[in-house]
């Protein structure tokens, strides 16, 4: 050894590796587009790439994604960070069409896993291939129309009227109310309901412990070094997710010795409401469509029905809360969707009063077709507050996107929808204007864009199972809170979001409330 180390072995040594890393790179593909490697964002460092940059706090990053798009255009451009696979954003619809038309191609794959495995498992968020499939399966079904129905008709007109009530009391007492707390108790006992057949809360033991495990899987993908960090800072993100585990295991439990006491019985249970009654015409609930499809796989059972839970309830509250931030700044706004909601009840023979009365509440006419402007509203705070602000993919296998990228296997595919849905080419130069009327034909009539131009709910085989729910939950939520109530905002400055894999507001969204319909 001593000897191959003198003076010359050292010298043979270092022009070996030398030749090896040369050749490694010869024989690993690298990104290109037309022979050309592509261009990269200003202030890429020679090692650190720009890996420095997702470190930062995540408004700057979003501003630094809506820089490089208004910098280059539909352009994919390439970014680097230690340790990860080269990768690449994309703005261009046409090659976020290819990415969803060709989803096997486009996995989560292990950057995504890796960081989320401990949260979500092979929950359907986080699954590929055939355990996707199982769990997709599985949720159409129960997703299906007259269990949509019951949820959207029955169970949610019923939780916001006990939101109208409770509210008309905290106005009477002049207190101030945090909306976005409002949004996710209405959301919590909806997908509770949904995934679990139980009442869920939005400041229960499970969703506190949820929320911080939220955030620290996404500081995980902007922190290269988060296996380090954690080791040292992530006690309360262990105890969280040891909180989360316990809680699926439990429902899981539960859910198996009812179908058990069922099957014994041979009778079918009925699914009821603390106080209801047609509640009990949801065919069952999520969780035993799951147990029924992915039989002993308690593990996989827990997973997918809480990644279910979690896509529906986060994501809807915060539209809502974003949407109330919107109309606070934009009174002429919620003008209109009263006027809106106000003609909508009058031909149907009702009354604003009766919004809030649990027996005959009315709030289940506002859906979205009867309320364009309604839905335009919250299409129109999707494109500025996309509650999934980045999406992120790994490729199965070497492509080429339609622009002429060519992109290795392993390749990391980035898109920022906080950045695209501000691109000025997609949505013309007043696109950081909120403006609800882009969203709306000449005849009035609510306008959708294609997935690839408007990709907040996704698209190809992956669309989000619950978009429809979303858009019946969000008009009648909105119609039925501009309706009844007057808000003022009791914060100062710009709302911004806090980290998490999703858009929640940091420190809500305070305000004082006041009863319209007295
Ligand atoms: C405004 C509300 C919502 C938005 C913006 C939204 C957005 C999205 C997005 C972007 C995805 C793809 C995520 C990814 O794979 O990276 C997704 C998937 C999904 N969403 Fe939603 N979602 C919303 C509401 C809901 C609701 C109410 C449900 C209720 C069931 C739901 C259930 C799901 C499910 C199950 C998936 C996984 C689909 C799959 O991988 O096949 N979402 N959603």
């Amino acid at each position: 050894m001593t000897v191959l180390l003198d003076g010359h072995g050292l010298l043979w040594l270092a022009i070996i590796c030398i030749l090896l890393v040369y050749i490694f790179l010869l024989r690993t593909p690298s990104i290109r587009r037309n022979g050309t490697p592509l261009r990269k964002p200003p202030n890429t460092l020679p090692i650190a790439g720009n890996g420095l940059l997702f470190l930062q706090d995540r408004q700057k990053l979003f501003s630094w994604f809506v820089k490089c798009e208004r910098q280059f255009g539909l352009e994919t451009f390439q970014i680097t960070v230690p340790t990860l696979h080269p990768g690449v954003v994309i703005n261009d619809p046409n090659n976020l069409d290819y990415v969803f038309k060709n989803e096997g191609m486009f996995a989560k794959g292990d950057f995504v896993k890796q960081r989320s495995w401990d949260l979500f498992g092979n929950g359907i968020i986080n699954a590929d291939g055939e355990l996707w499939k199982a769990q997709r399966k599985a949720g159409s079904h129960f997703l299906n129309t007259s269990n949509l129905r019951v949820l959207t008709d029955v169970a949610l007109p019923r939780y916001l009227s006990r939101t109208v009530d409770h509210l008309r009391t905290q106005a009477n007492n002049g207190e101030i109310v945090d909306l976005q707390l409002v949004f996710h108790e209405i959301t919590s006992l909806l997908m509770g309901k949904m995934a679990y057949d139980m009442e869920m809360h939005a400041d229960d033991e499970f969703t506190v412990a949820f929320d911080h495990a939220s955030g620290a899987v996404t500081a995980r993908f902007q922190n290269p070094f988060w296996f380090i960090t954690e080791i040292l800072t992530g006690s309360r993100f262990r105890e969280s997710l040891s909180i989360i585990r316990k809680f699926g295991s439990g429902i899981v439990h539960n859910a198996v010795d009812a179908s058990d006491h069922q099957k014994s019985n041979e009778v079918l249970t009925q699914i009821d409401d603390a106080d209801g009654n047609r509640l009990d015409e949801v065919s069952g609930s999520l969780i035993q469509s799951l147990l029924a499809a992915l039989g002993s796989q308690h593990k996989l059972v827990a997973d997918a029905a809480l990644t279910y839970l979690t896509a529906g309830r986060d994501t809807t509250a915060q539209a809502l809360t974003w949407c109330l931030y919107l109309l606070l700044q934009n009174k002429s706004v919620i003008e209109k969707i009263r006027e809106e909601a106000q003609e909508l009840l009058k031909t149907q023979g009702f009354d604003s009063q009766q919004l809030g009365s649990e027996s005959d509440t009315p709030s289940a006419i506002f859906a979205p077709t009867s309320l364009p402007y309604t839905m335009a509203v919250f299409y129109e705070t999707l494109r500025l507050y996309p509650p999934i602000p980045f999406e992120i993919r790994e490729c199965e296998q070497a492509t080429t996107l339609p622009d002429g990228t060519f992109l290795p296997e392993k390749a990391i595919i980035v898109w920022s929808l906080w950045a695209m849905n501000r691109s000025r080419i997609t949505w013309g130069e007043d696109a950081d204007l909120f403006r609800p009327e882009r969203w709306l034909g000449e005849n009035g009539k609510f306008v959708a864009k294609s997935p690839a131009e408007f990709p907040v709910f996704y698209g190809g085989p992956r669309t989000c199972l619950g978009k429809r729910m979303a858009e019946i939950i969000a008009t009648q939520v909105i119609a039925t809170m501009a309706l009844t109530f007057e808000f003022t905002q009791a914060y100062e400055g710009e709302r911004v979001s806090k980290i998490s894999l999703t858009l929640p507001m940091k420190d809500g969204l305070p305000c004082y409330v006041k009863d319209r319909t007295l």
